[in-house]
C-alpha cells in the first residue's frame, strides 16, 4: 500500500517586506495525521499556516499538497485552487443560515443527494443533529466552533488548517474541545494542522508537534519526545515545566551534580566531557523522607491531585518537585528528596 503525503514543506521561509520571520522549515504530513505548530506569540506559526493556505507567498523553498507544488519562490497557486480548508479563531458563521445550511454552504458543487449525506454525516459527527435548525446566535461558543469545523470539513479538503480556533474559550473548555475535535477529525480521516501557543491544546489534539521559535522549527516530534527528549534548550524551556541545573559530564554516561551522580544516556549532541546543564522536570525529583538530601520549600503551587513545590538547594539553586497533594508541607520546611531522572536532557553550559 502506498501512503500519500497531503503536505510537504521543503526548506520553506516566510516573511514580510523581504525580512524572514521563519526560515528553512522542512516537514511533511501523511494522510490522516494531525499536527500542531506550537510556539510563542509572534514566532511566525500563523504566517506559515497562511503560506500553506495560499494567503502569503514563500520567500524560499516549496510547498506541495498531494504531490502538486502549490508554492515556490515567485509562484503561488491561489487559495481557492489548493484543496485546503481553514478554521479561524473568529469562526464567523453565516448569521442568517441555520446549523445545517452553514455546514452545507461549501457543498454547492455537490449533487443534492451528496450534499444531504455529507451534511447528515457531519451533523452526527459533531453531535448537533437535534439542533440543526438553530441559528448561530442560539448556539454556545463550543457549538459554534463545531459547526465552523464541520463547514470546513464538508468539501473534504486535502488538508484542514486550524488557526488558534479555540483561543476565545476558557482554558478547560479549550483542552476538552481540542480532544473532541481531534477525535472528530480522526473519525473522518482528515489530515490537519492546528496552530496554537497552548501546549495542552496541542497535546490534546495532535500526533505530531512542531515547536517553533527564534525564527525556526526546532523539533518535529511526538508529544512524549518533545517532553522527555527535547532537541535543544529552547524546546526544553518551552515544553512543560522544569529547571536547568549545572553539572559536570565526567564520563559519556555520568554527570556529577549537586544532587549526586546522575547516570544515563546523554544525547550525541554532547560531544565532549565537561560543563553541562541538566534539565530536571518536577517529576524527576522524588519526595523521600528517608533521603539524606534535603531542600527548603520556598513556594508551593496547588494543582488539585499534586503540589509543585519550588525547593532551594544549599547552593541556592532552585528545583521543582512534584508531590501528591496529601503531603501538605509548609513553606520554610526542609523536604527529603532524591533524584530519579529516567531520561537525561543535557545541554552544553555556556
Ligand atoms: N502582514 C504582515 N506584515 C508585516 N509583518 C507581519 C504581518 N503579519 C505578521 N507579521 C509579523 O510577523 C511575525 C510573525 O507573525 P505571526 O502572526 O505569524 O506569528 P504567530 O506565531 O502566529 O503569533 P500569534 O500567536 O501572536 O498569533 C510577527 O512579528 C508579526 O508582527
Amino acid at each position: 500500500m502506498t501512503t500519500t503525503t497531503p503536505l510537504k514543506l521543503n526548506n520553506v521561509s516566510v516573511g514580510y517586506q523581504g525580512t524572514p520571520v521563519l526560515e528553512n522549515v522542512d516537514l511533511s504530513l501523511k494522510q490522516g495525521e494531525i499536527a500542531s505548530l506550537l510556539g510563542p506569540s509572534g514566532c511566525g506559526k500563523s504566517s506559515l499556516l497562511r503560506a500553506i493556505a495560499g494567503f502569503e507567498p514563500v520567500m524560499q523553498g516549496s510547498i506541495s499538497i498531494n504531490h502538486h507544488q502549490v508554492a515556490a519562490k515567485g509562484f503561488s497557486l491561489p487559495p481557492e485552487q489548493r484543496k485546503t480548508g481553514m478554521v479561524f479563531q473568529d469562526f464567523a458563521l453565516f448569521p442568517h443560515l441555520n446549523v445545517r445550511d452553514n455546514i452545507g454552504f461549501g457543498l454547492s458543487k455537490a449533487s443534492r443527494k451528496e450534499k444531504k449525506n455529507r451534511t447528515d454525516q457531519l451533523l452526527d459527527l459533531i453531535g448537533l443533529k437535534s439542533i440543526q435548525s438553530n441559528y448561530p446566535h442560539q448556539l454556545s461558543g463550543g457549538q459554534q466552533q463545531r459547526v465552523a469545523l464541520a463547514r470546513a470539513m464538508a468539501p473534504r479538503p486535502d488538508i484542514l488548517l486550524l488557526d488558534e480556533p479555540f483561543s476565545s474559550m476558557d482554558t478547560d473548555m479549550r483542552t476538552q474541545l481540542a480532544h473532541e475535535v481531534g477525535d472528530m477529525l480522526r473519525q473522518d480521516g482528515m489530515t490537519a494542522i492546528l496552530v496554537t501557543h497552548d501546549q495542552h491544546e496541542a497535546y490534546a489534539m495532535a500526533d505530531h508537534i512542531g515547536v517553533i521559535g527564534e525564527g525556526r522549527l526546532h523539533q518535529w516530534g511526538k508529544p512524549y519526545d518533545l517532553y522527555h527528549r527535547p532537541a535543544d534548550r529552547f524546546v526544553a524551556d518551552f515544553i512543560g515545566e522544569g529547571v536547568f541545573i549545572p553539572g559536570e559530564l565526567i564520563r559519556t554516561d555520568q554527570i556529577q551534580t549537586e544532587l549526586g551522580m546522575v547516570k544515563g544516556k546523554v544525547s550525541s549532541a554532547i560531544k565532549s566531557i565537561g560543563r553541562v546543564e541538566l534539565l530536571l522536570r518536577p517529576d524527576d525529583i522524588i519526595h523521600d523522607d528517608n533521603s539524606k538530601l534535603k531542600a527548603e520549600i520556598i513556594a508551593k503551587d496547588f494543582r488539585g491531585p499534586v503540589y509543585i513545590y519550588t525547593l532551594r538547594l544549599q547552593s541556592q539553586q532552585k528545583i521543582l518537585c512534584l508531590v501528591q497533594s496529601h503531603h501538605d508541607h509548609k513553606v520554610g520546611e526542609n523536604l527529603g528528596i532524591r533524584l530519579d531522572a529516567e531520561h537525561l536532557a543535557v545541554f552544553p553550559r555556556m
